[in-house]
């Protein structure tokens, strides 16, 4: 294991390990640029991670809140990535509405990942870099919406696509992997033994980023529980 990864006793820990980081990222951009910027993900993983963030007190009217990816669902759908934020963080962390670029997953698909790009590049300029990208992975190796097997993957030049995904019969809105690996910071966070393969396969399984798409974060800082990493040589 390298120091890029670091493995807490449990979820609750690698939480609040990432959510520091993510924090002191974010208040270090707010002091070099007066303004930071953080795109989340979605599933349930970040749930603990944003309860943290919380009490950690940052000054989100300096911070632009984006997400990695979102399930093309209206905002109030059990599903959406948004609604769980909103829940965890956004009302609770009293996030002003200014500040929360949300992917509008009540549109159709496709113009909602167009209206997504447009708001990314109005806030970040047409080569966006966010200050701190948080990525999951799923127990599959998927990352943001790009499951195995889809070519996107290897795309280098787009910023946002919309892309059907049969396995979950949904559409998806996801960042491709040129903002994602452009990010100043590039977190992970994983927990629980169900991740446990899709972790070993991303970071040292052989090479097959479309087969598990999450190789793609090789190089980004993970946060982890012990029994995410017990495959981990
Ligand atoms: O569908 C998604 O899954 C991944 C992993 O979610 P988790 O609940 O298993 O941690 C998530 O990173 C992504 O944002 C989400 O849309």
């Amino acid at each position: 294991m390298t120091d890029r990864i670091h493995v807490f006793s449990d979820a609750q820990g690698a939480a609040e390990g990432c959510a520091r980081a993510i924090a002191d990222r974010l208040n270090e951009a707010i002091a070099l640029r007066g303004t930071a910027s953080l795109a989340v993900s979605g599933g349930s993983t970040p749930k603990l991670m944003f309860r943290e963030m919380v009490e950690l007190g940052l000054d989100w009217s300096k911070i632009q809140l984006f997400w990695v990816d979102e399930r093309v669902v209206p905002p109030t759908d059990d599903q959406s990535n948004y609604r769980m934020t909103r829940e965890n963080l956004i009302v609770p962390g009293h996030l002003p509405e200014t500040q929360v670029h949300r992917v509008r997953g009540e549109m159709e698909a496709v113009a909602a990942a167009a209206l997504y790009q447009s708001e990314i590049e109005a806030a970040l300029g047409p080569e966006p870099r966010f200050d701190v990208v948080q990525c999951g992975v799923g127990d599959d190796g998927h990352t943001a919406s790009l499951f195995p097997g889809e070519p996107m993957v290897a795309d280098r030049i787009g910023l946002v696509a919309a892309l059907w995904v049969a396995k979950k019969n949904q559409w998806r809105v996801t960042l491709l992997p040129k903002p994602i690996l452009a990010a100043r910071s590039l977190y992970v966070l994983s927990s629980g033994a169900d991740k446990a393969v899709a972790v070993q396969s991303a970071l040292q399984g052989p090479d097959n980023p479309l087969g598990v798409p999450s190789q793609m974060l090789r190089d980004a800082e993970w946060f982890s529980d012990a029994a995410a990493v017990q495959h981990l040589a």
